[in-house]
């Protein structure tokens, strides 16, 4: 498993490694689009700096950490929380930043915690390593699928990149809440740093399989852009969190997505000429709209855009 074993991206740099590395990349993504990293090029200092900055600005007093509280809708950004425990539907039990971070017209610096005082500067620099990290991977991804190296990133348009800092206090009663109620992500691809275990992905028979913290390890997950792009080939799977009694889990999840009017089309390259495309095409605000109208429980979101096809579960 991928998420086991961290793929070692150092190799790509080696002829002799390359398509071995490459051959990993392409078998996590025909798996389950969940795979872990290492030696992928963002620095190490800089990971720990986002962490400690992260950790820092959470451990700040409720009233400090308000002052950048954000609206209830949909896209929003800022502060927030939400501590649920229920008998019933799983239900939220986190504290978050999230911060628009791409294109730079939408980095909306009131959201920005002003402490630590590293935060901006840690932010900035940390946010554009991972963008260069997503570049190298979608270009990897692309041409596993026989697709020129650019293909997925122009297929997505204009970059969009938000980042957000996920805080999983201790729960009493962890088996009556959840982190992060499960759901696929619903933009192009995922890049997250976890301190502490707690990320789960789907697996066989309505079981989830843990993804194990790796120390400076990237965890990376496709999602349900590159799902229709990719005319299903790759799959966006559901993940979750769960949380614990005793210590305080953080995660730092860094999304990748298409500009709203980016249109969303399956491959032509991608399609059986006689089967025809399993989804169709999209402006990426109809996504968002979707979003917004509820996810049908029972399926994943990417299926109200599959085309009536069994092949699209
Ligand atoms: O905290 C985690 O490990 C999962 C976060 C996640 O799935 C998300 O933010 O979309
Ligand atoms: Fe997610």
């Amino acid at each position: 498993m991928a998420t086991l074993k961290p793929i070692d991206l150092s190799g790509l740099h080696d002829e002799r490694l390359a398509s071995s590395v490459r051959a990993q990349i392409a078998e996590a993504c025909e798996t389950n689009g969940f795979f872990q990293v290492i030696n992928h090029g963002v620095p190490v200092e800089l990971m720990d700096k986002l962490k400690e900055v992260g950790r820092k600005f959470f451990d700040l007093p409720k009233h400090e950490k308000l002052v950048y509280a954000g609206k209830p809708v949909l896209g929003a950004e800022g502060y927030g929380s939400r501590m649920v425990l229920t008998d019933s539907e799983p239900q939220f039990w986190r504290e978050f930043v999230e911060l628009h971070t791409l294109p730079l017209s939408e980095r909306h610096y009131n959201y920005w915690p002003q402490q630590p005082a590293e935060f901006h500067e840690t932010m900035e620099k940390y946010t554009a390593a991972v963008l260069d990290l997503a570049h190298r991977l979608l270009s990897v991804i692309s041409e596993n699928l026989g697709l020129k190296p650019t293909y997925l990133k122009e297929a997505m348009g204009e970059t969009q990149q938000s980042t957000v800092f996920q805080c999983y206090p201790p729960c009493p009663e962890p088996g009556k809440t959840l982190g992060l109620p499960a759901h696929s992500d619903i933009g192009g691809i995922t890049i997250l740093m976890q301190e502490g275990d707690g990320l789960q992905v789907a697996a066989a028979n309505d079981t989830w399989e843990l993804v194990p913290n790796h120390p400076n390890a990237f965890v990376v997950n496709l999602a349900d852009q590159i799902e229709i792009i990719t005319n299903g080939r790759y799959k966006s799977a559901n993940h979750r969190a769960i949380v614990n009694s005793d210590s305080t889990r953080r995660s730092y999840v860094t999304f990748y997505y298409p500009a709203k009017d980016q249109k969303i089309i399956p491959a032509p390259e991608l399609v059986d000429a006689k089967v025809g495309p399993l989804y169709r095409e999209l402006y990426y605000l109809e996504y968002l709209q979707a979003l917004e109208a509820g996810r049908a429980k029972d399926k994943r979101l990417v299926q109200s855009f599959a085309i009536n096809n069994p092949l699209v579960t």
